[in-house]
C-alpha cells in the first residue's frame, strides 16, 4: 500500500448472463474496441480445471482465468486474491497500469456474493469502485429462461444495463417486444442496450463506472436513472404489463408472475440525512429483508458532508456505503435511493426510511421506538 496518495479506485464492471446467453461473444467484441483498451478481464469459468498456480501470470495478455467452481462459493477466495495481486502487480510496476476490470461470471452465479467479496472487502473496497453491472439476456430464450430461472431474474433486476442478444434470431416482433417490455418492468432504471453478435459500443456497454479512470464521476446520473423507475410507477401511468390484473393474461402467460415479487420504487428525503441515521436505516434493511432487496443504489446528502453525496451500493444483503464523491453529478442535489425488491412489501422500507430521515409520516414508529423496541433485529442493538 503506498502511504502517499490514494490512488484512484479502478471500475470494475460485472458481465453476467443465463448460460449461453453471449456473455463471451459480447466481451471478446467489446475487448477490441479501444475505448476499452487496459482492461483486465477475470473469467470464471464453471467447471473449468483448477488454474490457480496460472492466474495472475496470464495478466499480461489482459486475460485472468478464474479456476473450477461458480464464482458464488469456492472461487470467492481466489477472486480476493486475484484482484489482490493485480493490485500488487500494477503498484510495483509488473503489469500494465490497467483501468478497469471486467468479471464475467459464470451464467449460474448470482452476482451479489462477487460484488460483496469486493464491496466488503477493507482494501479491495477502496482500490477498486464499482462500476456497472451487466446482464446480457437472450433475445430468442430470454422470456423462458426469466420464467424457469430464478437466477435470471436476479441477474436481470440487479443490472444497470441490459444487453440483448440475439435479436438477429426473433422473427416475430411482438415477442421481442414483450421481452423489452417485462424486462423494464423488473428493473425499470436498466438502459437496454442491443447487441448482435456481440456489436455494440463498448463505452455504453462498460461504461467507465461511477469513477472515471481520473476518479472523477462518471456516469452517475445514468447509473442512478431514479426518473425511469419513477415514471415506471403503478399509479403514474399504467405501462405494466402486469398492472392489468390478475384476469387478463398476456402473451407472457404465467411466466410473469414470478415477475410480480419484484418491484422497484425511489426512496428521496427533503433534509439532509444524519450518517447514524443512514447506518442504521442500512441496517436494519439489511437484517431485516437480506436478500430479498435485489438491489439498492443511490446518493444520499448526509448532513455530515454537505456539498458531497455518498454513494450507497447493494445487492441482496450486500449494502454497502462506497464513500463520498466528490460532487453531485449534476444540479439536482436530493436524496435519491433506487430500490429493486423481491417479495418485500414497499411501505414496510419506507416506513423505516421515513422514520430514520425524521420525515413525518402518518402513523409510522420513529427511528428512537424502532432502535429501543427488543424485538428489533440484533443489530440494531450495536455492538462497537
Ligand atoms: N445468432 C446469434 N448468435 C449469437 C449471438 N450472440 C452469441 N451468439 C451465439 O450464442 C452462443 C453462446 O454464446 P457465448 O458468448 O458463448 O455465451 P456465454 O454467455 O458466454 O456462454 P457461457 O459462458 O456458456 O455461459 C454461441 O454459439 C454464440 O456464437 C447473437 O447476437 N446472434
Amino acid at each position: 500500500m503506498q502511504p502517499e496518495a490514494r490512488p484512484a479506485p479502478i471500475p470494475l464492471t460485472v458481465l453476467t448472463g443465463y448460460l449461453g446467453a453471449g456473455k463471451t461473444t459480447l466481451l471478446n467484441r467489446l475487448l477490441r474496441d479501444p475505448a476499452l483498451a487496459d482492461t483486465v478481464v477475470i473469467v470464471n469459468e464453471f467447471g473449468e480445471v483448477g488454474l490457480d498456480h496460472l492466474l495472475v501470470e496470464k495478466v499480461e495478455d489482459g486475460l485472468v482465468l478464474l479456476s473450477a467452481g461458480c464464482l458464488c462459493c469456492t472461487v470467492r477466495g481466489d477472486l480476493v486474491q486475484t484482484l489482490e495481486d493485480l493490485l500488487r502487480k500494477r503498484d510495483n510496476g509488473r503489469i500494465a497500469p490497467f483501468r478497469r476490470v471486467v468479471i464475467e461470471t459464470t451464467g449460474l452465479a448470482d452476482p451479489a456474493p462477487v460484488l460483496g467479496a469486493v464491496l466488503y472487502h477493507p482494501y479491495l473496497s477502496r482500490r477498486y469502485a464499482l462500476g456497472a453491472v451487466v446482464t446480457v439476456v437472450d433475445a430468442l430464450l430470454g422470456d423462458g429462461t426469466l420464467a424457469a430461472r430464478p437466477e435470471a431474474l436476479r441477474q436481470a433486476a440487479v443490472a444497470d444495463r441490459i444487453v440483448l442478444t440475439k435479436t438477429d434470431l426473433v422473427q416475430d416482433r411482438a415477442q421481442l417486444d414483450g421481452l423489452r417490455a417485462r424486462l423494464r418492468a423488473l428493473n425499470p432504471a436498466a438502459e437496454i442496450v442491443t447487441a448482435v453478435h456481440g456489436e455494440a459500443d463498448a463505452r455504453t456497454v462498460i461504461g467507465d463506472g461511477v469513477f472515471d479512470p481520473e476518479g472523477k464521476i462518471a456516469d452517475v446520473r445514468s447509473w442512478l436513472r431514479a426518473e425511469e423507475v419513477e415514471a415506471g410507477r403503478p399509479g403514474n401511468h399504467h405501462h405494466h404489463h402486469h398492472g392489468h390484473g390478475h384476469h387478463h393474461h398476456d402473451h407472457h402467460g404465467d411466466a410473469s408472475r414470478h415477475d410480480e415479487h419484484i418491484r422497484s420504487f425511489v426512496l428521496t428525503a427533503e433534509k439532509p440525512v444524519g450518517q447514524s441515521a443512514l447506518d442504521m436505516f442500512l441496517d436494519l434493511v439489511r437484517s431485516s429483508f437480506g436478500p430479498r432487496i435485489l438491489r439498492l443504489k443511490g446518493l444520499v446528502d448526509v448532513a455530515e458532508s454537505p456539498g458531497k453525496p455518498i454513494l450507497i451500493q447493494g445487492v441482496q444483503h450486500v449494502l454497502h456505503v462506497a464513500g463520498l464523491l466528490p460532487a453531485w453529478p449534476d444540479g439536482d442535489r436530493r436524496t435519491r435511493l433506487v430500490l429493486i425488491v423481491d417479495d418485500v412489501p414497499e411501505h414496510a422500507i419506507r416506513r423505516l426510511w421515513d422514520a430514520f430521515t425524521g420525515q413525518p409520516a402518518v402513523d409510522a414508529p420513529d427511528a428512537a421506538a424502532i432502535a429501543d423496541n427488543p424485538l428489533a433485529p440484533a443489530t440494531m442493538r450495536r455492538i462497537g
